[in-house]
C-alpha cells in the first residue's frame, strides 16, 4: 500500500524543491542591493541595439567611443556630460543602487539622456550584458566610475564594496580583456588608499600599505588588479586617485552636501576632531578640475595590446593624484558654507567616529600636471559659491523644489 505512493512523493518533493528553490532565487533577487530595474526592458532587442549605437555615434569635435560605468553618479555624470559635448559617443552604465537617493540618480540620468547619452540601468556584474554591449560597440575606452563609495558606510555594508568595487571591477576587467576590440581603461581610484601614510603632500610613489578603511582596500584592490590585468593582457589601465571632489549635481552622503542640507534646515552638524582635538583637513576638489583631469586621461592612454601579449611589452600601468593641493580643515570649509548661504552653522564638535577616516589629505599633483596637463584652477570659495547656487536652486526654489526628493535621507 504504502509502496503505491512512493512515486507520487517523488513528484511532491520534486515540485517542492523547485519552488524552494524558486523561492529562494527570488528572495535573493529581491534583497541583493544593487539589483537593477530595468529602465531599458527591451534588452538585446533591435530597437535597444540602435538606440545603443545612436548613443556611441561620434559627431564632429569627438574621437573616441567610451563606456562610462557609473554614469547616474556625481562624477560619472559629469564626465559623461563633458564627453558629449566635445562630441565623443558614450554609453552610460549605472545600478541605481539606493545607497543615496535614486531620485537624484535618476535627475542626472534623464539630463544625460535629454542630451542624448542613453544611461543603462545594470550592474558591472551582469556579464550577460557587458558582453552584448563589447559585441554590438567597439569601445575605445572605459570609464569606469561605478563603486560602491562612501569611507564611513563601509563599516555598516562591507559587502556592498565587495560587490561592487572588487567584483564588479573584475566582471568589468574580464569583458575588456575578451573583447575585440579591447579598449582602454581608466578607473576611479580614491585619494584614500595614502591611508594612515603622514607624509605629506602624497605622491604617487609614496607606499599605500596601511588603508584606514575597507573602501580603501578595496580602491587599493583596484589599483592591484589593475596591474595583473595590465601585466598579463597588456590592457592599458589608468588610476585616478580623486581627493574630496564636491560640486554641483553632488552626493548627498558627503559633508559639503548634508552639511549645508543642515544648515538651511537649522539643523546641527557634527565636525569630527581627531586625537587631542585636532582638526581633520581634506583637500577639497572642484568637480570641473577633475572631470578635465578624467578627458585628459582617456586622451593619453595608449592603446590596450591587441590579441594575445605573447611577449610583447604592456602599454604604461598609470596612476595619478587628481587633487587641488591645498588642504584645507572642515571647520573652515563649514565657514566657506557659511558665506555662502548667509546662514550659522550650529556646530558640534566630536570626537571622530572610528570608521575610517584620516587626519589629512593633501595631493601632489606634479605627475598628472606633466603627463595629463591637469591643473586645478577652482579655489574652494568659488567651488563652494557653485555647489551653493545649485542647492538653493534645486531644493529651495518654487521652480525646482521638490524635483530631487532627497526624503528623510541621512548619511552615515
Ligand atoms: O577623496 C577620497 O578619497 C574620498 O573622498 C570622500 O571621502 P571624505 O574625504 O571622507 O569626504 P566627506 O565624507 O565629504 O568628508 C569630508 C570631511 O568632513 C569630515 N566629516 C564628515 C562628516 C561629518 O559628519 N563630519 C565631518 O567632520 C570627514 O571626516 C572629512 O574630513 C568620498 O566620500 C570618498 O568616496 C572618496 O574616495
Amino acid at each position: 500500500m504504502a509502496g503505491g505512493h512512493y512515486p507520487f512523493r517523488g513528484v511532491v518533493c520534486f515540485l517542492s524543491t523547485i519552488f524552494v528553490f524558486t523561492i529562494v532565487v527570488l528572495n535573493w533577487q529581491s534583497s541583493s542591493p544593487n539589483l537593477p530595474e530595468a529602465n531599458h526592458p527591451v534588452i538585446y532587442g533591435k530597437a535597444w541595439e540602435k538606440a545603443v549605437k545612436k548613443s556611441c555615434k561620434v559627431r564632429p569635435g569627438g574621437r573616441h567611443v567610451v563606456l562610462v560605468t557609473g554614469a547616474a553618479g556625481f562624477v560619472g555624470f559629469h564626465v559623461s556630460q563633458a564627453l558629449k559635448r566635445r562630441g565623443d559617443g558614450l554609453i552610460g552604465l549605472d545600478n541605481f543602487n539606493d545607497y543615496y537617493p535614486v531620485t537624484l540618480k535618476r535627475a542626472r540620468a534623464a539630463l544625460l539622456e535629454k542630451e542624448g547619452v542613453m544611461v543603462i540601468n545594470a550592474d558591472l556584474n551582469d556579464r550577460k550584458l557587458l558582453e552584448a554591449l563589447f559585441k554590438l560597440v567597439k569601445f575605445t575606452h572605459v570609464m569606469n566610475l561605478a563603486a560602491q563609495a562612501g569611507v564611513r558606510y563601509a563599516v555598516h555594508k562591507p559587502m556592498t564594496y565587495v560587490h561592487s568595487n572588487v567584483a564588479g571591477f573584475v566582471s568589468l576587467l574580464e569583458e575588456c580583456k575578451n573583447a575585440n576590440p579591447k579598449p582602454a581603461v581608466v578607473y576611479a581610484s580614491s585619494s584614500s588608499v595614502y591611508g594612515l601614510n603622514t607624509k605629506v603632500p602624497f605622491s604617487e610613489e609614496d607606499a599605500t600599505d596601511h588603508p584606514a578603511s575597507l573602501y580603501a582596500a578595496t580602491k587599493k584592490a583596484n589599483e592591484m588588479l589593475a596591474h595583473t590585468y595590465n601585466h598579463i593582457w597588456g590592457l592599458s589601465l589608468t588610476g585616478l586617485r580623486f581627493f574630496t571632489v564636491y560640486g554641483p549635481w553632488g552626493r548627498p552622503d558627503m559633508a559639503y552636501f548634508s552639511f549645508t542640507r543642515n544648515i538651511v534646515e537649522n539643523k546641527p552638524i557634527s565636525i569630527f576632531q581627531g586625537p587631542g582635538g585636532v582638526e581633520l583637513s581634506r583637500d577639497f576638489t572642484y568637480i570641473d578640475d577633475v572631470v578635465k583631469g578624467c578627458l585628459a586621461s582617456i586622451d593619453t592612454a595608449e592603446q590596450s595590446l591587441q590579441g594575445p601579449p605573447r611577449g610583447n611589452p604592456p602599454p604604461p600601468f598609470r596612476i595619478f593624484n587628481l587633487g587641488n593641493t591645498n588642504p584645507v580643515p572642515v571647520s573652515e570649509f563649514v565657514s566657506i558654507l557659511e558665506k555662502h548661504l548667509k546662514m550659522k552653522a550650529i556646530r558640534n564638535y566630536v570626537d571622530m567616529p572610528a570608521t575610517g577616516d584620516v587626519p589629512i589629505t593633501h595631493a601632489n599633483v606634479s605627475r598628472a600636471r606633466d603627463e595629463l596637463g591637469y591643473e586645478p584652477v577652482t579655489e574652494l570659495y568659488t567651488g563652494l559659491k557653485h555647489f551653493v547656487k545649485w542647492y538653493k536652486k534645486f531644493f529651495l526654489t518654487e521652480e525646482f523644489k521638490g524635483t530631487i526628493d532627497l526624503g528623510n535621507y541621512k548619511p552615515f
